[in-house]
């Protein structure tokens, strides 16, 4: 008596000793085999599912279906009674995972099969005690084996009860982080509102995009058409990113002459070229740290792509003239307004490039499809200029807003802007802006869309001979005059900037100059 109380205290300690629900098992089964003289006993576990017992032991073929009765274990469960299985009978059972635990056992004369439940009723598994002699009553009539099963029991609760409560913490601490996620990206697309305005659902769905765009490292291309809030993106995104203490620096491909872009962006050493009498460092380097900005990519010259692809690669790149080659850590935001799939096809923009520039593409929708955003727009650039300009108009009336959602504004937001701001010069300070007041149409009449090309827009000269009573602004014409040809000739050569600037005898980037002065959109 006095051996078996120092035994099961031992048993006891040991099993309360454990932390895991595997080291649990792997105790209670070898403290059976050891206390009661058995050759073999194993601990099977019900999952969470209820559907499958596991035992951990038998590696590959340790799982047994609870609906399957081909195993003596389905049956265990269904009556809830601890059963004596003989090596005879066992026979009979051809399941394969049965079948490997009677091998493992080395086929026992005798199994006892004891179902554990908890005292809610759960069923936690079962132990399955293998032995030479049939002669169970011997031992499971014993206090110290009710004990032990007992104190098993407490322990496998006490063990499933800690892991749903590290479970539960896990799934409390996910849900946390997402609603923190959410809340971040909420707060951070309420601040880029500020700047890049409008409620419409295409603008919301764009911003919450720059956010995710600005938590990742990703080369981003932003496309659009001329004057639609590229450049304001872009600032976005590196403004929201963890490089907003970084330099941005902003690099317009069309305005700067392919013979100095490249020394512009790779710089050069001192005398790496006739009058290059000093070194200088190129945007690449001057981006490090921060992000790189190159707008209007689609214009840059293919030889300067291939350059571009190997530092998108590498960060690496060689100034004109050294030896050696520099590293910049750069983030890469591009822009365009061309269809760059169209040059892709062309030939003159390298598919290649395209790919790594457009990790993270983003589109942003032309103001006429947007019409949502005029309101929100107007005010935000009637805001703009009273901020700028000290005084001017309170607001926008209805009217002057209704006026404007009839218009397709070819410039954007741009055009927009500039209409607005127009008519802030006109409008008296306090008072609200008026339909009359906006010029849609007589700025730039052959930008207002083909139903309002007015005399001066046409390319024939007759007409526009015809319509010269009416101009009383000669320089206002002639630039109106300009851009109608230019967006004729445009629309003449699908949007092909090369050929138009080649049909009308101009260089590729005065058209690209002309087309962003006049807001001339492709097509
Ligand atoms: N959603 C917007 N919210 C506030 N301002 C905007 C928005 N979109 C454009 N703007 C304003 O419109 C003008 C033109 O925008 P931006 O320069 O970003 O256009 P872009 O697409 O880069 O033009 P381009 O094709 O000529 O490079 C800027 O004054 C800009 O601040």
């Amino acid at each position: 008596m006095q051996m078996e109380l120092h035994t099961g205290i031992e048993l006891a300690v040991a099993l309360t000793r454990q932390t895991t629900l595997p080291d649990l098992l792997k105790t209670a089964t070898t403290q059976l085999e050891n206390a009661f003289g058995l050759t073999r006993c194993w601990a099977l576990e019900l999952d969470l599912s209820g559907r499958t017992l596991h035992c951990s032991d038998l590696a590959e073929t340790g799982e047994f279906d609870c609906g399957d009765f081909s195993h003596p274990f389905a049956h265990l469960l269904q009556t809830g009674k601890a059963r004596e299985l003989t090596r005879a009978a066992s026979y009979r059972l051809d399941h394969p995972g049965f079948q490997s635990l009677m091998e493992a056992s080395d086929r026992p004369k005798s199994l006892w099969l004891e179902p554990l439940k908890g005292d809610d009723g759960r069923t936690l598994g079962i132990l399955v005690l293998c032995r030479e002699a049939s002669d169970w009553d011997g031992i499971t009539a014993q206090p110290l084996y009710r004990g032990l099963l007992h104190l098993l029991k407490h322990q496998w609760i006490a063990q499933l009860q800690s892991r749903d409560q590290v479970w539960q913490r896990r799934l409390l601490k996910r849900s946390l982080d997402n609603l923190h996620d959410a809340e971040t990206l909420r707060k951070r697309s309420e601040t880029l509102a500020r700047t890049l305005v409008g409620p419409s659902e295409s603008m919301t769905s764009l911003r919450a995009q720059i956010v995710r765009a600005a938590g990742s490292q990703l080369s981003v291309l932003v496309q659009g058409e001329t004057g639609c809030g590229k450049d304001v993106v872009a600032r976005g995104i590196h403004e929201l990113s963890d490089r907003a203490d970084g330099p941005m620096v902003v690099v317009n491909c069309a305005a700067i002459p392919d013979s100095l872009l490249e020394s512009e962006l790779f710089g050069h050493t001192k005398g790496a070229f006739s009058g290059a009498d000093q070194a200088k460092e190129g945007l690449l380097a001057q981006a490090s740290g921060g992000t790189l900005f190159l707008d209007e990519i689609g214009d840059m010259p293919m030889a300067l792509q291939s350059k571009l692809l190997r530092v998108l690669e590498s960060r690496q790149f060689r100034p004109l003239g050294a030896q050696k080659e520099q590293h910049s850590d750069f983030r890469l935001v591009a822009a365009t307004h061309q269809p760059l799939r169209q040059s892709i096809e062309d030939g003159s923009f390298r598919r290649d490039l395209f790919y790594r520039l457009s990790q993270f593409p983003l589109q942003i929708m032309p103001l006429r499809e947007r019409l949502d955003d005029l309101e929100a727009l107007s005010r935000h650039f009637i805001r703009l200029y009273t901020e700028r300009e000290g005084a001017g108009p309170l607001g926008i009336s209805s009217h002057a807003l209704r006026a404007l959602a009839t218009y397709d504004f070819p410039g954007n937001a741009r055009e927009l802007r500039n209409i607005i701001e127009l008519a802030c010069l006109q409008t008296p300070a306090g008072d609200d802006i008026q339909p009359e007041i906006l010029r849609l149409t007589d700025m730039f009449p052959g930008l207002a869309g083909p139903e309002t090309h007015g005399a001066v827009a046409c390319s024939s000269d007759e007409q526009v001979v015809s319509g010269t009573e009416d101009i009383r602004d000669l320089k206002a014409a002639a630039q109106a005059f300009e851009a109608a040809v230019i967006r004729d000739r445009l629309r003449q050569y699908g949007g092909n900037r090369a050929q138009a600037a080649e049909s009308l005898g101009l260089p590729k980037r005065t058209l690209a100059h002309k087309c962003l002065k006049y807001q001339v959109a492709e097509s």
